[in-house]
């Protein structure tokens, strides 16, 4: 066997952050085998190479880990702190192996390896078709069918708050809605929420100072937004319980809104030592009028479905037990609707106002990073980790 020339391989990770890289090595693959030999793994380590679809980051998460555990043993680095999204997910895939042999290690990145043949990559592309079902992480449920692509919050027990990984399993999920074969895009929740907006405990857990967490937080927030002002296709909201938080703002940038009639929606950022994000101090007034944008923006005011459909941030509410059988038959006939005819209209729609969206976009981040270093902030973001005040309970309304 030629000798073995290691080095690092960029891999196509589409979004934010997204420099996953493993080792590969110049050799062919093996098919699996009882006992992998060193040669099998160098196989397996240059078949990765040739892969000609990218196996999804769940996928190289696991073959980073496995390489590592293989190669260096049991993880024996620090844990990176929580703004390194890219490193920390590798470190935590790799600790996860805990102290597998080195050997079954190797086995199993064999293994791995050649289950990637041609006929599973497919599966678990980006690119998927539109009856095919794909799970981008556990937190967020991506699937597709009848021409829609469904994007799912799923972290009910945290009333579906949003984590980092979920900022990045979300714009990996848009990216590869962008271009597969679903007419339309649709977001909704698991479980009694659709989404408590972001998870206050981002910044607590951050391993590096304040000011570090909030650049990197700003970072994250701008790419994110992004995404979605970019988004070439029908966006649509299935609003099935209570919005809070960013969950809100971003409704001003999707297409349609349809909520159930128990879905309500706060913006507490007042009540947080916050400011307005994802273009909602831009989008809030031009949809709703300056007064009430002020009155939900400023101080923090919840909309009941019916409420936010009289001032235009819904377009329909559906009675709860009809909701789910409404919306989904409606929307099924949407994506029936010539797929380029939509983009084309959206694209009219939104082109206009792109340039300044990306411009507010960035002035809410620079705002909201400083905002995070604020004691105002700080104070609110530690009384909802110590409990003292659950932000959905003083308000009246
Ligand atoms: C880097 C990007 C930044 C983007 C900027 C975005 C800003 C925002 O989104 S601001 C809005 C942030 N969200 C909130 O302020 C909501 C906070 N949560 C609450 O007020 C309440 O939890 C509730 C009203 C959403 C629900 O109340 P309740 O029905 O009483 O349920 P629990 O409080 O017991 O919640 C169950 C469970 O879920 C945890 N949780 C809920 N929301 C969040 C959250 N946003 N962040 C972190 N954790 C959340 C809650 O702590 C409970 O956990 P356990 O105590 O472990 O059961």
């Amino acid at each position: 066997m030629a000798a073995v020339t290691w080095r690092q391989a960029r891999c196509w990770c589409p979004s934010l952050l997204q420099v996953f890289r493993f080792p590969v090595a110049q050799v062919h693959l093996g098919r699996p085998t009882m006992r992998a030999s060193q040669q099998d793994f160098e196989n397996a380590m240059n078949q990765v190479k040739l892969l000609k679809q990218d196996p999804g980051n769940q996928v190289k998460l696991k073959l980073y880990a496995l390489y590592k555990q293989a190669t260096d043993g049991p993880c024996n680095v620090p844990k990176p702190g929580v703004f390194d999204l890219v490193n920390k997910a590798k470190w935590e895939a790799w600790n996860a192996l805990g102290s597998l042999p080195k050997e079954t290690a190797r086995q199993n990145y064999v293994d791995l390896v050649s289950s990637l043949s041609p006929s599973s990559e497919a599966s678990s592309q980006g690119t998927h078709g539109a009856d095919e079902k794909v799970q981008e992480s556990k937190d967020i449920v991506v699937s597709s069918e009848d021409g829609i692509t469904k994007i799912m919050f799923n972290r009910p027990t945290k009333k579906n708050a949003i984590t980092f990984q979920m900022y990045q399993d979300i714009m990996l999920a848009l990216k590869n809605a962008s271009t597969d074969n679903s007419a339309i895009t649709v977001f909704t929740g698991a479980g009694d929420y659709y989404c408590s907006g972001n998870d206050l405990t981002n910044f607590t857990s951050a391993a590096g100072g304040m000011e570090e967490a909030a650049s990197k937080g700003a970072v994250v927030l701008r790419e994110f937004v992004n995404s979605f002002i970019d988004f070439p296709k029908p966006l649509v909201a299935v609003v099935n319980g209570p919005a809070v938080g960013i969950s809100v703002t971003l409704l001003g940038l999707f297409d349609a809104v349809y909520a159930s009639d128990k879905a309500t929606f706060h913006t507490p950022f007042s009540h947080l030592g916050q400011s307005p994000e994802a273009c909602s101090s831009y989008t809030f007034p031009r949809i709703m009028g300056s007064a009430k944008a002020a009155e939900v923006l400023l101080f923090g005011k919840k909309l009941t479905a019916r409420e936010a459909c009289a001032h235009g941030l819904v377009s329909e509410v559906f009675p709860e037990s009809t909701f789910e059988k409404e919306v989904w038959t409606r929307l099924r006939a949407y994506a029936k609707l010539p797929p380029n005819s939509m983009r084309i209209s959206k694209e009219l729609i939104r082109k206009n106002e792109k340039e300044k969206l990306h411009e507010v976009n960035a002035e809410e981040c620079t705002t909201l990073k400083a905002r995070w270093l604020s004691d105002e902030c700080i104070n609110a973001i530690m009384n909802f980790v110590s409990r003292k005040a659950k932000l959905g309970r003083p308000q009246s309304s």
